[in-house]
């Protein structure tokens, strides 16, 4: 085991009172927490999407065809995210960052407990009693007869406690999801999972297909939240894997000979070390794939053998760093560069050398997991005290974790233990050096952010597209004013063609053609296209406006023309009319007529200065209509006579027209209705 710790168990009586507080108060809380959940949410299961993932062939970078399907199940449902949230989340984020300094998260993870502890029947040592606090419970040696049904016990708190039931996304969205939302704001992050040999490590970290673990769901949100923010900017995402085995660092994407630590201006960076770059969304997309499968080739590649404790034990370190690269345009233009990375680890498991052990190759492997272990204790023990020097030399574990234990980074530890009485001892250890790790103080993360200088060229560039930006404003609200002034007008004259005016005057206003109601229409839809639509569509409705104007005009002018020669053609007629009457009955008679045939228009006849009937209307009449009225005038006339007569044939008998004045008005109205 990495520290060696003593058994430090009070007395159970110690402080019992003090112990019975708090727990009723936990209880209050646990009690509220889980009748709030009962009232707003349903189990989170039931939120969880499942989403299916079929790989199929990898060109250039697997050998072999993979055909795996991930069974993802979707961890960002809200829902569940919520829930979770109300358990763990909330709690972790308020008493994560303090004074401006952050601490490292410590969670603890309870495995199942394995068909071969419950074959030999063992007893569980392990018990959460709520979502934070572990109770490690020590039972007396079987052997110790005076002791045996003693149960000595201690609690210890952290950040959140998952019981064995835990699903894979609860672990996940509790306790790593912050942190890849941070790594995409130029923030580090890191997890690592820490536990003896078969505790669940690279359960937690890996899964399985069904059950992917952390590694799996980080990188699928990480790519599902990068596609989603693709309209901002441009991201570039590199991907490695590496494992640290029998202290020689080993690329688990390529696999060759061994990689050397290097310091530079990121940190301690492996040289040679295989890095896949996707760009455009695309190739995210297309990448949030292949990591799967990457991660699937790395972990075959992986060192693993058989132990005492567990069938596929990883004998060594694995790390795998995701970094995102994001590049945006402020306001004024500079290029803003921001790099987040993400680290997540899962270690080796530490495993008690038994005295009996020979120098084989499985020891030698157990030595070196211990020794860099014991190197992560001492640097963890530096930081939590303060010192100076952190000895992260020691092993190149602590190189590589030298950014996320005392770096600007948000670091979260997964401590996994088992629950059977028989892995007791590594328990302990486990849970004291968790309790531990919980001081650690980390420096609160910045953004990595970076303004690029940008060439000379580009600058002016970028001056140019914002004086056009700035003119092509300007511009635009000119061309809208103009509009606005061309809509104006339309609808001034639109609204004077419209309003209430002498039936025949409406008439006269519009032009004498069977195209009328068209012309109205298409009028107001280029009003409307004017002030609500495109500018194409403003500048077709104005020329439209000032078409049909013209129109009109014209229209008028024509409809003079013919009022002057219809009137002429009026006197003329009526002259002879009076001529031909000047015979038989007198001119009396015809301004009768004239005058019951113009009322039944509604409209009295004007007397002109030399005494003639003149309609009042005739200005805005249009000619159809004059006509019209001036053949059904003289048809009147005909109609009442018993002989036919026509004006333009000038058979009329002078009888028949001077009829009407003995005759009842009733008549001629009813005709002129027709
Ligand atoms: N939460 C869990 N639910 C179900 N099975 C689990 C869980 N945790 C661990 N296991 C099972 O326990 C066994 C050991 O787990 P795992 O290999 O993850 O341990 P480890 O800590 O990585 O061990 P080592 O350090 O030797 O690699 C595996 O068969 C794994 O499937």
């Amino acid at each position: 085991m990495p520290v060696s710790t003593r058994s430090q168990f009070r007395n159970p009586h110690h402080g019992l009172k003090e112990k019975l507080k708090e727990l009723t108060l936990l209880y209050e809380q646990q009690k509220q927490t889980s009748a709030s959940l009962r009232n707003s949410h349903s189990n989170p299961q039931d939120n969880v999407e499942q989403n299916v993932i079929r790989v199929n062939t990898i060109p250039h970078l697997i050998n072999s065809t993979v055909t795996t399907t991930f069974v993802l199940p979707e961890p960002t449902s809200e829902d569940a995210k919520e829930n979770f949230a109300v358990g763990y989340g909330g709690m972790v984020e308020l008493e994560n960052v303090v004074g401006g300094e952050s601490r490292i998260l410590v969670f603890v993870r309870v495995r199942p407990v394995s068909k071969k502890e419950k074959e030999i029947g063992s007893r569980c040592c392990v018990k959460i009693t709520n979502r934070r606090d572990v109770y490690l419970s020590e039972f007396a040696n079987e052997n110790d007869y005076l002791r045996l049904n003693r149960i000595r016990g201690r609690h210890f708190t952290f950040d959140a406690s998952f019981t064995d039931s835990a699903t894979q996304q609860e672990v996940y969205l509790t306790t790593t999801s912050e942190l890849v939302e941070a790594v995409l704001q130029g923030r580090n992050g890191s997890v690592f999972c820490y536990g003896a040999t078969g505790a669940g490590k690279t359960y937690t970290m890996l899964g399985t297909l069904e059950n992917p673990g952390v590694m799996v769901l980080a990188i699928k949100d990480l790519f599902g939240k990068i596609r989603q923010r693709s309209c901002d900017g441009s991201h570039v995402v590199h991907l490695s894997y590496l494992e640290v085995y029998n202290e020689t660092v080993r690329d688990l994407l390529s696999p060759g000979r061994p990689l050397v630590l290097r310091e530079d201006k990121q940190g301690i960076v492996a040289a040679g070390l295989t890095q896949y770059r996707a760009y455009s969304t695309d190739e995210v997309m297309f990448c949030s794939v292949l990591v799967m499968a990457l991660l699937q080739q790395g972990n075959q590649n992986r060192t693993t053998e058989p132990t005492r404790a567990n069938e596929t034990s990883s004998r060594s370190h694995a790390i795998l760093q995701v970094v995102v690269e994001y590049r945006v345009r402020d306001s004024s233009m500079n290029v803003v560069n921001r790099v987040g990375k993400l680290s997540l680890i899962d270690l080796a498991g530490s495993e008690r050398a038994l005295a009996t052990d020979q120098r084989t190759l499985r020891s030698i492997e157990g030595a070196n997991i211990n020794r860099s272990l014991l190197a992560l204790s001492s640097c963890i023990n530096a930081l939590v005290e303060g010192k100076k020097h952190i000895p992260y030399r020691n092993s190149k574990l602590t190189q590589l974790l030298k950014d996320s234990l005392g770096g600007t980074c948000n670091t979260v530890m997964i401590a996994n233990i088992s629950p059977s009485i028989l892995s007791f001892s590594e328990t302990q250890n486990t849970i004291h050096w968790a309790d531990r790790a919980k001081e650690i103080r980390l420096k609160v993360s910045d953004a990595n952010e970076d303004l690029l200088p940008l060439p000379e060229i580009e600058n002016d560039q970028a001056k140019l597209i914002l004086e056009l930006e700035k003119e092509n404003r300007n511009l635009r609200i000119q061309l809208a004013k103009q509009q606005q002034k061309l809509l104006t007008l339309e609808a001034q004259s639109l609204a004077a063609h419209s309003s209430p005016t002498p039936p025949s005057a409406n008439s006269l206003s519009t032009p004498p053609t069977s195209a009328q109601p068209t012309d109205k229409r298409r009028t107001r839809s280029s009003f409307l296209a004017g002030t609500f639509f495109t500018p194409e569509s403003n500048k077709k409705g104005a020329e439209l406006a000032v078409r049909t104007l013209q129109r009109t005009v014209k229209a008028l002018e024509s409809e003079i023309e013919r009022m002057k020669k219809d009137h002429s053609l009026q006197l003329t007629q009526k002259d002879d009319l009076i001529h031909k009457l000047s015979h038989k009955g007198g001119k009396q008679a015809v301004d009768e007529v004239g005058k019951r045939v113009v009322t039944r228009g509604g409209l009295r006849p004007k007397e002109t200065n030399n005494g003639e009937l003149k309609s009042p209307c005739h200005r805005f009449r249009s000619p159809v209509a004059s006509t019209a009225k001036k053949r059904s005038f003289w048809d009147i006339t005909t109609t009442n006579s018993p002989s036919a007569a026509t004006l333009n044939g000038r058979k009329t008998r002078s009888h028949a027209i001077s009829e009407p004045t003995t005759a009842p008005p009733p008549r001629s109205s009813m005709l002129l209705q027709v």
